[in-house]
């Protein structure tokens, strides 16, 4: 039976878009704005920072003292707490004491222990309290509310070991369980013995000529976007930027992977809307208390229940359709199968996998084209969700982002040379996937007896790495909270968990790491390039503040409102002219001779 936890730590469940009722809507005062500007002025940005500032200073004040009060500090034994006054020899006595005690119980007491109801600190995302108890028990905490107990894990060199070192000794756990039913025994779930044969068949479809051909398809779908923000600009209406990216990014990975276009971007249907209510019953689950959904009777009569079951009906119906319709493909191709196979028509990784021979059962496959599609869509939505809302923060930052698209895009679509040109944007999104990691904890279960931080632990023990701790922890990072792209050189690496051991874990690490790494880094980088080139970000103004919730990945709690602005580009400086004009992107542009034959997005 699947457990359930009174928050949510799983991986990959998104919240859909039309959780937020709007879609573009808030007509905004139609007050003459200064185009030119990133932000809303230096006042503004600081104004909202401040008050940031003293709510989080504030919650983290009165998680301190509920710490010092002891609420978190499971009780000691009287002897125990006497000892602890009489100092080293105290001490010495104690470990005798619990020797003598004998065996792994009386040492796993030694693992620092917090207990209460986390859930009970200020209703925020339960990561942020996970970090204030960080900050004050160390590197790994045994955290006990009610009956359950959890490990959190913030350290590097434990993370290493449980995810890279010793992976074999732990399972996906509570996860696997509140997953089942939506992906089955895809990738994500799996235990060991379906995911190696599954791993080996499906990492072969991501190479590098699909992930270039796949530019194509983000420079497109992002294009969409841009088509739906002109609109708004023009009609000054502010849009509700978090539901519009999981659009964008759902229109992309279901071509992606299944070469299905949902086109949710410019309407919605009946699989869409089914898409949607499966991916809410899935992150209803992992945040549900109670798991009503294996109540006998109450399953079969629940109305939500019922339309969770009829939705995930019509979603695997179609992923059936798809799979029948892509094998008749196949079937009629002249196949020349190699390592970097695409098919022009259809270069899905559906198509790849069957032109492939993969010998597997449609109910498999199903699992794994589901995984995909949840593992690949909410996670790079949040990521650009968070990283429209830093840049909105920093107007210096998106200058000089705008200046470096500029400079390598001009007006063309994206390509896979421009992804090695593109530094800084892949540097913003390397700092913005630092500050807000998806998912913030990675979960795992110990199937074997394990040391851990030199604290031995026992098998079943639920497990959750703390990345938004790693990813914020002051021993690894100088001041980790800002948003600060430039810490990552332009000339370096590539920061991944391996050239930062295990201190910057976005794509987590060992051999469950994502699959995914370089198609979403592309897909991140590219939808941010086009945007900036077009439009300038700003917060709109009466926008609800932008407080973080827990689904798998983090979600705003009242959307991102943002005003759009068309961009403006500097004065031409004129060579033989002798006027100076500011000139809209979109409007034509009197070329020097040099920009001459240049294509532009806007007529693709
Ligand atoms: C920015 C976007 C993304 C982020 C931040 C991300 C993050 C992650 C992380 C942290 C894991 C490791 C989970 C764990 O160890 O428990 C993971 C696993 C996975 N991701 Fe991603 N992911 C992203 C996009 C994608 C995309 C686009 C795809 C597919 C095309 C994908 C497919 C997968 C799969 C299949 C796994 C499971 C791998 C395994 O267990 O072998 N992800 N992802």
């Amino acid at each position: 039976m699947a457990s359930t936890i009174a928050f949510s730590p799983s991986l990959h469940l998104p919240r859909p878009p039309n959780a937020h009722s709007r879609l573009v809507s808030t007509p905004r005062s139609r007050s003459i704005r200064c185009a030119s500007s990133n932000g809303r002025g230096p006042e503004e940005p600081q104004g909202v920072k401040d008050v940031e500032r003293i709510l989080q200073e504030k919650r983290r004040a009165e998680l301190a003292s509920r710490i010092a009060s002891g609420e978190f500090t499971a009780p000691q034994s009287r002897l125990k707490s006497a000892l602890g006054r009489l100092g080293p020899v105290g001490k010495f006595l104690d470990e005798m004491l619990e020797r003598l005690a004998g065996g792994d119980d009386a040492k796993r007491l030694k693992i620092p222990q917090a207990t209460g109801s986390i859930g009970a600190v200020g209703g925020q995302a339960f990561f942020i309290p996970l970090y204030e108890l960080f900050l004050t028990y160390g590197g790994i905490f045994r955290l006990t509310f009610g009956p359950k107990s959890f490990l959190i894990v913030s350290d590097p060199a434990i993370a290493k070991h449980i995810l890279r070192d010793n992976a074999l000794g732990y399972s996906k756990g509570i996860l696997a369980e509140i997953l089942e039913f939506v992906m089955g025994k895809g990738l994500i779930p799996a235990n060991y013995e379906v995911w190696k044969v599954r791993r080996k068949a499906i990492v072969p479809a991501l190479h590098q000529k699909y992930v270039a051909k796949m530019i194509g398809l983000f420079g497109e779908a992002s294009y969409s976007l841009c088509e739906k923000l002109d609109k708004a600009a023009s009609d000054g209406e502010d849009v509700e930027m978090e539901s519009l990216f999981s659009r964008l990014t759902l229109d992309i990975i279901g071509k992606a992977v299944f070469n299905y276009d949902f086109d949710s971007l410019t309407h919605d249907n009946g699989i869409i809307e089914a898409v949607y209510t499966v991916l809410r019953e899935a992150e209803m689950r992992s945040t549900s208390p109670i798991p009503t959904w294996e109540i006998p009777i109450w399953k079969d009569i629940s109305p939500r229940q019922k339309k969770a079951n009829q939705a995930l009906k019509l979603v695997n119906d179609t992923l059936d359709d798809l799979i029948a319709i892509c094998k008749r493909m196949v079937e009629q191709e002249e196949l020349q199968f190699h390592e970097e196979y695409v098919n022009e028509q259809d270069p899905s990784i559906l198509h790849f996998l069957l032109a492939s021979g993969d010998d597997v059962s449609s109910k498999q496959l199903r699992d794994d084209l589901m995984t995909l599609l949840i593992a690949g869509h909410e996670t790079s939505a949040a990521v650009l969700t968070w990283t429209f809302y830093l840049l909105s923060k920093e107007p210096s930052i998106m200058s000089k982002l705008q200046d470096e698209v500029d400079s390598v895009l001009g007006d063309r679509l994206p390509t896979l040379e421009d992804m090695k040109k593109l530094k800084y944007t892949t540097r913003v999104i390397n700092e913005s996937l630092r500050l807000y990691p998806q998912p913030p904890v990675l979960i795992r279960r110990s199937l074997d007896d394990d040391i851990l931080g030199g604290f031995p632990i026992k098998s079943g023990e639920d497990i959750f790495i703390s990345v938004w701790n790693l990813h914020r922890s002051p021993k690894h990072w100088v001041d980790a909270d800002c948003f600060n792209p430039e810490r990552w050189p332009l000339d370096g690496p590539n920061p991944n968990e391996i050239n930062q051991n295990f201190s910057y874990l976005p794509f987590g690490g060992g051999q469950r790491k994502c699959i995914g790494d370089m198609f979403a880094t592309f897909e991140t980088v590219v939808a941010t390039a086009m945007l900036v080139r077009r439009f300038n970000f700003q917060m709109a103004l009466g926008a609800p503040p932008v407080e973080m919730t827990t689904g798998a990945t983090i979600h705003t709690t009242e959307g991102l409102l943002m005003t759009v602005t068309r961009r403006t580009r500097p004065p031409i400086i004129p060579k033989l002219e002798t006027f100076t004009q500011i000139v809209n992107v979109d409007e034509p542009v009197a070329l020097g001779e040099d920009q001459q034959g240049e294509v532009s997005a806007a007529s693709i």
